[in-house]
């Protein structure tokens, strides 16, 4: 494969899709056979499947992009080491490990790439349901099928635009996580949510872009791999992630191991902002 520009969003997904169906499929090849997995420095669980499926998408972004540095999940974990770079890309090859162990099937595969501190193109593949959200090179946000089986090349395939949805003050849908790290219940009481689902990895992300909820806040730790693919589709189809101050939320913050402050996902503008201690109690 030669290399590619990484701004035309189109070329960069056709040269990717090879690899991103063939660590779907080994994911769901594991996933329907049993998982082993061990504990990281984090005590977060690993599996074969998250190295694996990382060694194919790094393969694919380094014949593709050879000048482009990556921040793994995995090679991260196993002491690669945080630098600055200006633009690089986000590779998350199995969001939602716990799960995945769990045998529910709510992971997914993250591709993010950004530039000044800004996410700019995103990739999200869920495995069980092959359904591919990307960023294209109009700016856009859009859904496709990607089958394991068949090898539709990308001009083949059938596009579907995304715009969320104005959200209804009177009922708001928000999306949660599964694990740690949920919004607070002064936030969903503040916002006055009317429906809370839970639900795993940068699906949330993806389900707001296509707007089947309103908002999705975490208000635990996450790293930048899990978040800069989500939002800059979000952001395609309309839609903010924004610190608890209102701010954009951005990245390349090596210095503190890509860690994410709380933030919390849009499908429009914020609908609201301040600080955690405005949330301990809820307004009447
Ligand atoms: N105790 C915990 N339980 C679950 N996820 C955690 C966690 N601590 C941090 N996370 C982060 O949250 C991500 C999963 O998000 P969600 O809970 O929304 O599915 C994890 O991504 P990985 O599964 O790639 O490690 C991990 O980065
Ligand atoms: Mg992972």
């Amino acid at each position: 494969m030669s290399p590619i520009d990484v701004n035309d969003h189109d070329a960069l997904i056709a040269a990717l899709l090879p690899a991103v169906r063939e660590a779907g499929r080994l994911e769901m090849s594991h996933f329907t056979n049993g998982v082993k997995f061990e504990q990281k420095a984090d005590r977060s669980p690993v599996t074969a499947a998250d190295r694996e499926a990382e060694d194919i998408l790094l393969a694919a972004l380094a014949s593709v992009a050879p000048d482009v540095p990556v921040a793994a999940e995995e090679r991260i974990a196993a002491g690669a080491t945080c630098e600055y770079a200006k633009r690089f890309f986000l590779v998350d090859a199995l969001d939602g490990t716990r799960l995945f162990i769990r045998g529910k099937p709510e992971f997914s595969i993250n591709i993010g790439l950004v530039e000044d501190g800004k996410t700019r193109f995103g990739l999200i593949y869920l495995p069980p349901s092959e359904r591919l959200f990307v960023t294209r090179s109009d700016g856009f946000s859009y859904e496709a099928k990607l089958s394991q089986k068949d090898e539709l090349p990308f001009a083949a395939m059938q596009f579907k635009r995304l715009v969320t949805r104005k959200p209804d003050p009177a009922a708001l849908v928000a999306f949660n996580s599964r694990g740690v790290g949920s919004a607070s219940a002064g936030l969903l009481a503040t916002l006055k949510v009317q429906d809370t689902r839970p639900l795993g990895s940068s699906m949330k992300f993806c389900l707001i872009a296509a707007a089947e909820g309103d908002l999705y806040a975490r208000f635990g730790e996450t790293y930048e791999w899990d978040t800069a693919a989500g939002q800059a589709i979000l952001e395609g189809a309309g839609g903010s992630v924004t610190k608890l101050d209102g701010s954009l939320l951005t990245y390349g913050h090596f210095e503190r191991g890509y860690r994410n402050p709380y933030f919390i996902a849009w499908g429009r503008q914020p609908l609201w902002r301040g600080g955690e201690s405005e949330l301990a109690a809820p307004r009447a």
